[in-house]
């Protein structure tokens, strides 16, 4: 892994997303919020009410000292007695407003949560094909858990400390002006420190990303079930470990630095607060000296003064707080901004209802976003209802990359892909995608229930369940699970049931099965199924067909004597087009490959030395 090296400082000085943090937490709970506000202010009164009533109770004592009386007692008693209630109040403003603020904070940070993981659904596949993508994911998922709420509190807070400080910078005005600006002034120096500070943490964290993302991938491989067995068969963990130790000490030295250089800086903008709030305190003092203020005055400006520096430096933490999370929370904005790539610019018009579906690519080539080479070029292609057509081809020749533009996962770089004639990027994507239906090469294992794994949500289709399940083969596989469809599947759960390879493949071929999609694409669906399994397949798919356009990918090419047509792709170009017999008699790529497989292995094929023979010489 390579280092992160120094961080960047430049991050803009700006609170511009506080604004959005609020309106969020409005959002998520209006009388929560309001409730909040409320709690704010009667709060940021008490204070200034407490500070009053010092300043009563010490210049009736200085009075009842001078001329002792029983009214001046009572007066002195009553101040006592209504700074005690004040700061009684003040206590259970402080718990209710820790309570409100607690369950305020649970429900924006679910809801947070919740819009990064729908924004991260609504996004194309091509947002997943790049590193950057990850990297603003793992920036928006990792800053919206707690700093919305924060941000929001130390608003709150940061707007209570600045509602005492005006009402006690009036009070200290009202006595000596200078001291107020003595003070202030002091903070400026600061609170420039601080940003600085937060913005070199900014900008170590987002240079951080990558290799933080590269070290939680790790932590998961580490932790994976499913790679469990090739991670100790090949003793996997000392290595990661070793590269994860490596990693992590990096980002301690880094750590260190950062913080040694802002404590440096902090010190130096604390002791010349310091040293303006006791310069501020000796004027004061001085006043009171020359006979310029009473006794109380002193005590309660003293006082002031000390909270005033207090509520200073509190609202210098919340703003520096603020602009902390407010950079950070820039990434969740930034993420929720992105927008599917898609080419949906173009009017959109509504599904036909016609009842068959007939799809064409006209010319079709698609380049991979970033990839230097095209993957699929001049495509001509018709799939029609009731057809079955067989795609084939070595490995990377784009079979699944077809399959990907039939399901509009992308839309092509060049040609146009139609639906019944009209092109398909006038269609909403999800409305095209209702017709579609797919068994993919890496099919998915949902850690679900059996009836779940299959119908993922889809309840109007329950009623065909059953149906899809004999379909793939699954009736045995059902009849042998102790609570049938709804036995929890996979081990990460309580009861869960693990299958095996091909009963799993069974499971994603019953899931595309279920939906009535006119388009049925089946990518290797029999690569885990045992002989019979793959017979029984191949030969519904004939039925299943009835009425639908049916295409499947395979590289037993025995299968695809099933298909109406074949289609064989090179270097993702269609090179064949035909059905089994006339294919063998063109003598092509088909002929050569199907013949390749059904030769037994020892062959009669020119004899030369096997990728594998240089590695068995070394090795003896
Ligand atoms: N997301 C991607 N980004 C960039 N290139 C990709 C991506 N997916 C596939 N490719 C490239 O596209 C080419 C075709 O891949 P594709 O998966 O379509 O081949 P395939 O014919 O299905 O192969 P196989 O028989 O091995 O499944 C390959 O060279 C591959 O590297």
């Amino acid at each position: 892994m390579a280092s992160t090296g120094r961080p960047r400082t430049q991050a803009p000085l700006t609170l511009a997303f506080v604004w959005r943090v609020l309106r969020l937490v409005w959002n998520t709970d209006p009388p929560g919020t309001l409730l909040a506000a409320v709690l704010l202010v009667v709060g940021a009164c008490i204070p200034t009410g407490l500070l009053w009533a010092s300043k009563g109770v010490v210049d009736g004592v200085a009075a009842g000292i001078a001329r002792p009386s029983e009214e001046n007692l009572y007066r002195v008693l009553g101040w006592i007695g209504l700074m005690a209630l004040l700061a009684i109040s003040r206590e259970l403003f402080q718990a209710l407003a820790e309570y409100v603020n607690d369950g305020l904070g649970r429900k924006v940070e679910a809801q947070a949560t919740l819009s990064v993981l729908a924004k991260a659904a609504s996004l194309d596949l091509a947002h997943f094909d790049t590193p950057h993508f990850y990297d603003q994911l793992e920036k928006a998922t990792r800053e919206v858990g707690f700093r919305p709420m924060v941000l929001y509190r130390e608003t709150l807070r940061g707007m209570q400390s600045l509602a005492t400080l005006v009402a006690q910078g009036v009070l200290v005005v009202g006595l000596f002006p200078a001291a107020l600006a003595i003070v202030l002034l002091a903070c400026i120096p600061e609170m420039r420190f601080q940003f600085r500070g937060v913005a070199r943490k900014f900008g170590l964290m987002d240079m951080r990303s990558p290799s933080g993302r590269r070290l939680a991938y790790y932590q998961g491989i580490l932790t994976d079930g499913t790679l469990a067995k090739e991670m100790r068969v090949f003793g996997v963990a000392p290595w990661l470990l070793e590269h994860m130790r490596e990693r992590l000490k990096t980002f301690l030295t880094e750590d260190r630095a950062l913080a040694s250089q802002n404590a440096r800086l902090g010190l130096g903008g604390r002791v010349l607060s310091r040293v303006a709030y006791y310069g501020a305190y000796g004027a004061l003092a001085l006043e009171a000296l020359g006979g310029r203020m009473s006794l109380g005055t002193l005590t309660m400006g003293v006082a002031a003064l000390q909270t005033l520096q207090i509520h200073l430096s509190s609202v210098l933490m919340s703003l520096s707080s603020a602009f902390e999370h407010n950079l950070f929370l820039s990434r969740y904005f930034e993420f929720l901004r992105l927008q599917p790539t898609l080419q949906d610019r173009a009017p959109r018009v509504p599904l036909p209802r016609d009842i068959h579906h007939e799809v064409e690519l006209r010319q079709v080539g698609f380049r991979y976003p970033g990839a230097e080479q095209p993957t699929l070029h001049d495509i001509n292609l018709r799939l029609r209802p009731g057809e079955v057509v067989s795609i084939v081809g070595e490995n990377g020749s784009g079979k699944t990359t077809l399959v990907k533009l039939l399901a509009r996962l992308y839309d092509p770089s060049e040609g146009v892909m139609t639906l019944n004639g009209t092109d398909l990027r006038q269609f909403d994507p999800d409305e095209y995608r209702s017709l579609v239906s797919v068994v993919w090469q890496d099919f998915a294992r949902f850690e679900l229930t059996l009836r779940d794994n299959v119908l993922l949500g889809n309840e109007a289709r329950a009623d065909q369940l059953e149906a899809a399940l004999h379909a793939a083969g699954l009736d045995d596989v059902v009849a042998g699970l102790p609570h049938g469809v709804n036995t929890m599947l996979g081990r990460a759960f309580e009861d869960g049931v693990q299958l095996s390879s091909g009963q799993w493949q069974r499971i994603a071929v019953a899931r595309a099965f279920v939906r009535a999609a006119p388009l049925l694409i089946l990518d290797e669906p029999s690569s885990a199924l045992d002989a019979r399994q793959e017979h029984d397949l191949f030969h519904r798919l004939r039925e299943l067909g009835r009425g639908r356009a049916v295409v499947f990918i395979t590289h037993r090419l025995s299968s695809t004597r099933v298909a109406d047509r074949i289609v064989v792709l090179d270097k993702g170009r269609i090179v064949e087009q035909g059905d089994h017999e006339s294919l063998l008699r063109a003598e092509g790529t088909y002929a050569r490959l199907f013949r390749l497989q059904a030769s037994p292995y020892v062959d009669d094929l020119e004899p030369r030395e096997t990728p594998a023979e240089p590695m068995l010489r070394t090795l003896g």
